[in-house]
């Protein structure tokens, strides 16, 4: 694949006589091996903007395209994606690991031999070799959703949409998916992927798209994303009060206190722990990797807008 293509999608609910706008005006693309994260507030628009891309919601208005070819009512379409999505996994309990993989393999058209071979490359893959024979039931939920993952991509789709994938999975399952996704996309596959935890999301993404009412307001590379709020520095915290003669010398450099926090820039590291010592520095962050405050600085920003 090539690209996926979202032109124009808008898309109004209505209920009870209310009319909900979800998603208004949506462009975007993502390309092959590319990872997009979709990140907003409850009741964005995400979970609209992903059941649209993978055909279970109609937009009002705007397109989906796969390589200007296929689009979400076509039967070629839906053999090209994968998806999962909370509370409708598609998995039989009562299967082992394999069985669903092979099952769900000729269920979407693949000869008997072909899906038996890709079960094998999808345990692999989601590193759950050793699970093959366990009935899904008695699978971890962190394994049942690597599983059900695992299961959406048998037939070879070269687009996977994951609403959430990671919510209510421990961290040992969260880095074995973060693992499998990294190398379907290294392999190809276009993912595009919404969730709340914002350390999967850095572990995982390219690029952030982030939503605010239905709108998509940036479209960014992580790293952009990541540098439009923090132009780098640290935040640093003291385990013991400052005095306010070292408070003065600390403000002189540029440090900011926001609550028990001393945020201040890179240069200034050496010359604040100078300040601080002997009091006990119990946590020093880069403001690089803080991509939950990014993204409350630019929901903030889209909100005054
Ligand atoms: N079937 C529906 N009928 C009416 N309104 C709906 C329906 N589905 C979603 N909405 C509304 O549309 C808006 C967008 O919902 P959506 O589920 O896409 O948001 P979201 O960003 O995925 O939220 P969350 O983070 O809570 O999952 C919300 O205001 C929601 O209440």
């Amino acid at each position: 694949m090539r690209e996926l293509k979202i032109v124009g999608l808008s898309k109004t609910y209505r209920s009870n006589g209310k009319a909900i706008t979800a998603l208004e005006d949506v462009s975007l693309n993502v390309r092959g091996g590319e990872i997009v994260s979709v990140l907003g507030l409850n009741g964005a628009g995400k979970t609209t903007l992903v059941k649209t891309i993978a055909g279970l919601i109609e937009p009002d208005k705007g397109s989906v395209q796969l390589d200007d070819a296929d689009d979400p009512t076509r039967s070629r379409y839906r053999k090209r994606i994968g998806a999962v999505f909370e509370g409708n996994r598609n998995i039989y309990w009562r299967l082992t690991a394999f069985e669903n993989l092979e099952y769900f393999g000729v269920l979407r058209g693949l000869s008997l031999r072909r899906s038996q071979e890709r079960a094998r490359q999808m345990l692999s893959v989601f590193q759950l070799e050793s699970k093959r024979s366990t009935i899904a039931a008695h699978l971890s939920r962190g394994m049942q959703q690597r599983l059900a993952v695992a299961i959406s991509m048998v037939h070879e789709p070269e687009l996977l949409v994951l609403d959430e994938p990671t919510l209510g999975v421990d961290i040992e399952n969260v880095l074995a998916l973060v693992a499998s996704l990294k190398e379907l996309s290294a392999a190809g596959v276009a993912i595009v992927v919404t969730s709340h935890q914002f350390d999967v999301v850095k572990m995982v993404a390219d690029r952030i798209a982030l939503i605010v009412a239905g709108k998509l307001v940036a479209l960014e590379s992580k790293a952009d994303f990541i540098a439009s709020v923090n132009k780098g520095g640290y935040s640093m915290q003291v385990g013991a009060p400052l005095d306010a003669a070292r408070m003065d010398q600390l403000r002189a450099l540029g440090v900011r206190l926001e609550e028990s926090w001393l945020h201040f820039p890179e240069q200034a590291l050496y010359a604040v722990i100078d300040i601080v010592r002997p009091s006990p520095i119990t946590s020093l962050n880069s403001m690089e990797d803080d991509l939950t405050k990014v993204f409350l600085e630019r929901i903030k920003d889209y909100a005054h807008a």
